[in-house]
């Protein structure tokens, strides 16, 4: 890892951690009233690998996400600020279940957050 900053990516429990958190986190995408409209017909294997892939990344981790870009990931899905919104507050849900500490949840979410723009497709 050399001189990267990997404390996210340590504090979330490494690999075993943030798929640990993933996997919940699908669970409930696809339990959740407002997300399973999304979700219910959604490869929940792939996805935690890829949600897995992408958390590892962005938290410092020894990981390149090499799915699908976000832009073209959710373009052809109905996705406004209010999804989104419904979204960070499921993975608040699992965070919070799966016992990452605050700081390491917040450091996450500044991290996903700029990707809002290539996520949502409507006001
Ligand atoms: C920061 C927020 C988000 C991140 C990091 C994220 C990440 C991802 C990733 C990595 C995939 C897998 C792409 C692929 O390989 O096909 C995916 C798929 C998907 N995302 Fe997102 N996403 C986010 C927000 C959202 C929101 C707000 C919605 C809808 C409310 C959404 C709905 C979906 C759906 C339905 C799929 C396809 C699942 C499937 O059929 O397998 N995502 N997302």
């Amino acid at each position: 890892q050399g001189t990267a900053d990997d404390s996210v990516y340590r504090a979330w429990g490494e690999k075993a951690g943030i798929q640990a958190v993933m996997q919940d986190f699908v669970t409930r995408l696809q339990a959740d009233a407002r997300m399973a409209p999304f979700f219910k017909n959604a490869n929940r294997e792939h996805l935690v690998t890829q949600l897995t892939e992408q958390l590892c990344q962005q938290s410092g981790g020894p990981c390149t996400y090499k799915g699908v870009p976000m832009k073209e990931a959710h373009e052809s899905m109905d996705i406004g600020r209010r999804d989104f919104n419904a979204l960070v507050e499921v993975l608040q849900q699992s965070m919070e279940a799966k016992g990452i500490p605050f700081a390491a949840q917040n450091a996450m979410l500044a991290r996903l957050a700029p990707m809002y723009r290539d996520i949502i497709n409507r006001p």
